[in-house]
């Protein structure tokens, strides 16, 4: 082996980089056969892994420094200063959410499960036209008022732009998918263009003289993601995993200005499974390992229209294949999701990991 007998790093392991660049750049619309090339990659991928590294996204390196710069000084402060910004219920996922408040194996219909040691925080849509019936439909949940902390000063601007700028791209990569599954670009833009998007950054540190995680517990438990896909920035520290299409657990480290994008059981559902919601965790570093072992990370998850109802796509079911899960909105699947890891009681959504390893 290359360095003293160290395992070689084989980043991008199982999950492949795809090159979106035919699909953002400011010349897009002229490189018609290059984005037909990135989306038969990218239904390729979907089709085996779930997860992706996406390069050639366009989001600038300062804004990228920037969001993880102000999320730091946000974590850093006194637990109690955070704890100012719990949120007024279970069904609003806005603000802070301590160390050990959710077991995500809930989210899967776990009965019993041990709390995961991460802390987070989140944020949805900033802002809508005042008045408007769809968001106010939802003002008291999906559409819930962000709880913005009072320091650092510039977190809700550096976060609004970079929540806009990814809101922007997982729009970019719905039109790549459509294309991808035989559809017209526009397809999701009437099911997912006016999404409650959620954006929760995550970190995970060992603190000073904390007892070791219990047999079994994780940083983060095994869980798919609740919408149609997540956009995740992530420090290249060992933690994620991925259950593979081998059956087996395999370790995911981000390639330099990589975001790890992966689907959601939405588009598990509108493609009635062509395309995996793959199953992921973060499990905590080795007992022997000294230190905090800090890990960040920041997801932006991309849901449908709370209103959309998501049943099989007409591309992806035939007398052979018939559906395999009940039309749903959006709204129905996401709250039964999300309820189960923030009360630690048992989630009754629909999953999209029955019959598969
Ligand atoms: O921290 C990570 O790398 C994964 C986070 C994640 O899976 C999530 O927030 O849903
Ligand atoms: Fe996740």
């Amino acid at each position: 082996m290359p360095d003293g007998g160290r395992p070689r790093d084989t980043r991008p392991g199982v999950v492949p980089i795809v090159d979106v660049s035919a699909w953002t750049a400011p010349d897009a619309a002229d490189r018609s056969t290059e984005r037909q090339a990135v989306a038969r990659r990218l239904d390729a991928v979907c089709r085996t892994v779930g997860f992706a590294q996406i390069v050639g996204h366009g989001v600038p390196d300062t804004l990228i420094a920037d969001m993880l710069a102000v999320t730091t000084e946000f974590f850093d402060q006194p637990v109690e200063e955070k704890r100012r910004l719990l949120p007024p219920g279970p069904e609003v996922n806005r603000g802070y959410a301590p160390l050990g408040s959710e077991a995500l194996a809930y989210s899967l219909g776990a009965e019993d499960a041990l709390p995961d040691l991460f802390e987070a925080f989140n944020v949805g849509v900033d802002a809508w036209p005042a008045g408007d019936p769809y968001h106010e439909a939802e003002s008291h949940r999906m559409f819930a008022p962000n709880l913005w902390p009072a320091h650092p000063a510039r977190m809700r601007a550096v976060w609004v732009e970079y929540f806009t700028t990814l809101s922007r791209l997982a729009g970019t990569l719905m039109s790549a998918f459509a294309q991808a599954l035989d559809l017209p670009t526009d397809y999701f833009a009437t099911r997912t263009g006016r999404a409650p998007n959620v954006m929760r950054a995550n970190r995970y540190l060992r603190h000073p003289g904390a007892p070791d995680p219990a047999p079994g517990q994780l940083r983060m438990g095994a869980h798919t993601d609740y919408g149609a896909c997540t956009i995740l920035l992530a420090d290249d520290v060992p933690g994620l995993e991925i259950l593979g299409p081998d059956g087996r657990w395999h370790g995911v480290r981000p390639a330099p200005g990589a975001f790890i994008v992966n689907i959601g059981d939405l588009l598990a559902r509108w493609t009635n499974d062509r395309w995996r919601s793959t199953l992921h965790r973060v499990v905590p570093p080795p007992t022997a390992e000294h230190g905090p072992a800090l890990r960040r990370s920041i997801a932006f998850f991309h849901e449908g229209n709370h209103d959309a109802v998501v049943e099989c796509l007409p591309t992806c079911v035939s007398a052979d294949n018939p559906a395999r899960y009940p039309a749903e909105t959006v709204a129905d699947h996401l709250m039964a999701k999300l309820l189960g890891p923030r009360t630690l009681t048992t989630s009754a959504a629909t999953s999209t990991t029955i019959g598969r390893a």
